[in-house]
């Protein structure tokens, strides 16, 4: 594409050089430039790109997008200096990438828990509708049937703009994608157009990162501030956030609630291991889901769906035939004849849910044996209170390891057995081996107990100082039912 045709999307303040020139490409990351590329220096949190602009030029690049010009100007480069590079990355790329948001509707879902799981039903439910879709989330992206690994919630610009695009060019009607509030705060979803956002809810999460609940609040309002007035903004009012979210956005703002009456209201009538029978807006539905929370869940989904233009009775049809997401309450029978579950609870929020949601269900006819650790290099203040919410809610806790990354394991565990009191103690054990923690869990339990291991649910490694070894907490499970045949 024609440099000056990119240009077009941002307000530049100065340019040097010749902007007739074709652009093969453009990156942030001086390590991914190839020839004729353009070069956009963000300030980041670990490095400033404007330190790798003659990295860049050595890889090939043509033209550099920076705040600063460098004080060796190269004759052959064309620069352009403006004012916000980050917030202009999004709006070149998605130029280059051939405005995908144009040609397709693009739904945004954020929130501290339920992005993963509304995202996916969301692209599963269009899919069956009989669209091409395509997905952006935690646990793999998806261009309609073909996946794409990932290790974000939600891209970088040049990642998430290549992916739009290679959708649109594909046929995909509508895009379901999580939207972090990382992403909103570092403007990676900047020059998106969105044809509607989520809310889901919000707890402490990501303080490491934004330091105050203030600050995480306000990254994903301004995702809702900047919706354009013909999207729909749908909030959930069971959040006590809810209604602030939409407050000062320019979209429909629509909602939905188990408790209140209002665009889209649920009731859930029945619910056993085997899924709900909900009540939504006066007609009933059976779900093969389990938890109140994810009956907020396929509200949101039903909402959206409504909003994006489909009738009522055929959304409860498709709604019916969904299948809970991959390491989202993925409960299994073993053959000595308990239930573990498997689950991404990973916030103190998620457990007290997940856990509620486990004695709705069991209503006292077994016990609940929770294995439950922190992840390293995160958010230390969750670690104490995801342990006591577990024992809270538990009839025995094993603490364990997540993914300890650069820190102590052992650390990590203490900071979290600093939750409890003396009382809490007395049904808790912690084992540093998740493996062992796994298999001591299924060793005490009887028939009728229920397993809660949380905290990795679709993840397939266990990262160490860096190295993602292979672990699979389902595959664990398999390996012990084996054992017990
Ligand atoms: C803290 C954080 O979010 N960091 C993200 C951020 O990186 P950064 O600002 O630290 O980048 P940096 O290392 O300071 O570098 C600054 C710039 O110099 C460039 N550079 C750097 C080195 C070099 O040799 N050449 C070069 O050009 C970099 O490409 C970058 O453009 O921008 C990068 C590009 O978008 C992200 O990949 C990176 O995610 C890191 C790896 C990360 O772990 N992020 C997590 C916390 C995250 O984003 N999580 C959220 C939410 C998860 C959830 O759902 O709960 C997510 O959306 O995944
Ligand atoms: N609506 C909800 N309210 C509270 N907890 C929920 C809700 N939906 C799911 N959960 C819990 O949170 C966990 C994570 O769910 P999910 O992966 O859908 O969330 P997410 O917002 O995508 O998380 P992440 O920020 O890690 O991407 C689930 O395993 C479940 O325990
Ligand atoms: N997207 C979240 C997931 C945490 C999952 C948990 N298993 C961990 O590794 O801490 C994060 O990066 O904080
Ligand atoms: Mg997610």
């Amino acid at each position: 594409m024609k440099l000056e045709n990119m240009l077009k999307a941002v307000n530049a303040q100065q340019i040097i050089g010749d902007t007739n020139l074709e652009v093969n490409g453009i990156h942030m990351d001086s390590r991914m430039v190839k020839n004729g590329f353009m070069f956009v220096a963000v300030k980041g949190t670990q490095a400033d790109g404007h330190n790798y602009i003659s990295k860049a030029i050595e890889n090939g690049a043509t033209v550099i997008v920076c705040e600063q010009l460098p004080v060796h100007i190269e004759s052959n480069v064309t620069y352009v200096q403006l004012s916000d590079t980050e917030e202009a990355v999004g709006k070149l790329a998605t130029t280059f990438y051939g405005d995908p948001t144009s040609k397709l509707e693009l739904v945004g879902v954020t929130g501290t828990n339920g992005k993963t799981t509304i995202a996916t039903l969301l692209y599963n439910m269009f899919r069956l509708f009989g669209y091409k879709a395509g997905l952006i989330s935690t646990v793999c992206n998806y261009i309609d049937g073909e996946a794409i690994p990932t290790d974000h919630t939600t891209p970088d610009p040049i990642t998430l703009n290549q992916l739009l695009g290679r959708m649109a060019d594909e046929g995909c009607k509508y895009v379901f994608m999580e939207v972090s509030s990382h992403s909103v705060v570092q403007k990676r979803i900047s020059g998106l157009t969105f044809a509607g956002g989520i809310f889901t809810n919000i707890t402490r999460d990501h303080l490491d990162y934004h330091k105050t609940f203030e600050n995480y609040l306000k990254a994903k309002k301004a995702f809702f501030d900047n919706l354009p007035k013909q999207a729909f903004a749908l909030t959930n009012l069971d959040d006590k956030n809810g209604t602030v979210m939409t407050q000062n956005t320019k979209a429909k703002v629509a909602a939905y609630s188990l408790h209140s009456l209002c665009d889209f209201k649920g009731k859930v009538l029945e619910d056993s291991f085997d899924g709900m029978l909900l009540d939504i807006n006066n007609r009933e539905v059976n779900v093969q889901f389990i938890g109140r929370f994810n009956a907020s869940n396929l509200l949101a989904v039903y909402g959206a769906a409504c909003l994006l233009g489909k009738r009522p009775e055929d959304i409860l049809v498709k709604l019916s035939m969904l299948r809970p997401v991959s390491g989202r309450f993925d409960a299994k029978r073993s053959p000595k004849g308990y239930t573990a579950i498997v689950d991404y609870a990973h916030t103190p929020d998620a457990l007290v849910n997940v856990l509620e949601a486990i004695h709705e269900v069991l209503r006292g006819r077994g016990q609940v044996i929770t294995v439950v650790g922190a992840g390293g290099n995160r958010d230390k203040g969750k670690r104490p209170l995801m342990a006591k919410e577990s024992a809270q809610r538990s009839d025995k806790v094993i603490i364990t390891s997540d993914n300890p990354r650069f820190e102590e394991p052992q650390d990590i565990i203490n900071d979290m057995l600093a939750g409890l009191s003396k009382d809490d103690m007395k049904k808790v054990i912690s084992i540093v081996d998740r493996k062992e923690a796994i298999r001591t869990a299924c060793m005490l339990a009887q028939p009728q107990d229920v397993i809660l291991i949380a905290g990795k649910g679709h993840e397939t490694y266990q990262d160490v100082k860096g190295v993602k070894s292979h672990f699979d907490d389902k595959e664990v499970l398999e390996e012990i039912f084996k054992g017990e045949l």
